[in-house]
């Protein structure tokens, strides 16, 4: 595992998180659900707690936008690069993007797995870089994963503990 330069880490060990925007691919409910266990698998291996917050600021804004979006990493059009996510810190720090090019899916094998892109993306905002790991989640290229034997790879795990201390 890697993590960021200056190891940027969240202060509190309870984050709070806000979904802005959502994608036309997926029912909003099945964003939430995923995003949820996305961080549910994150939270199972370290010592941090998730808050949702329906308004005002959160630590992690999670939104899908395509193209030129407002910071200085517009999207590109399906395929490519699927997401992005800013390391530990205020205002864009800890916020996950997801191009909305890209045609998100939920457990099939076409288009790109919602659960997985949001754990990789998830873990950006927590403080983790990439891993050499090909079976991390943290691996910088994408692929497919049967969502039944999808989880966090050791690799994944000692780098969230790492920052945030193992479960008590
Ligand atoms: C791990 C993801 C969830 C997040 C990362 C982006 S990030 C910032 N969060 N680390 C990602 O999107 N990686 C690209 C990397 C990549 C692969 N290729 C590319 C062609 C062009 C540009 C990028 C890529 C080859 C063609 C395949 C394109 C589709 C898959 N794309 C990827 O795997
Ligand atoms: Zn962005
Ligand atoms: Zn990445």
């Amino acid at each position: 595992f890697t993590l960021f330069p200056g190891r940027p880490k969240w202060p509190s060990n309870v984050v709070t998180y806000r979904i802005l925007s959502y994608t036309q691919d997926l029912p909003r409910s099945t964003v939430d659900h995923l995003v949820e266990k996305a961080l549910d698998m994150w939270s199972k291996a370290s010592t941090l707690t998730f808050k949702k917050v329906r308004r005002g600021n959160a630590d992690i804004l999670i939104g899908f936008a395509r193209g030129a979006h407002g910071d200085f990493n517009p999207f590109d059009g399906a395929g490519g690069i699927l997401a992005h996510a800013f390391a530990p810190g205020i205002d864009l720090g800890g916020d996950a993007h997801f191009d909305n090019d890209e045609q998100w899916t939920d457990g099939s094998k076409l288009g790109i797995n919602f659960l997985f892109a949001a754990t990789h993306e998830l873990g950006h905002s927590l403080g983790l870089g990439h891993s050499s790991d090909p079976d991390a989640v943290m691996y910088p290229t994408y692929s497919y994963k049967n969502p039944k034997d999808f989880g966090l790879s050791p690799d994944d795990i000692r780098g969230i503990q790492k920052l945030y201390g193992k479960k008590r």
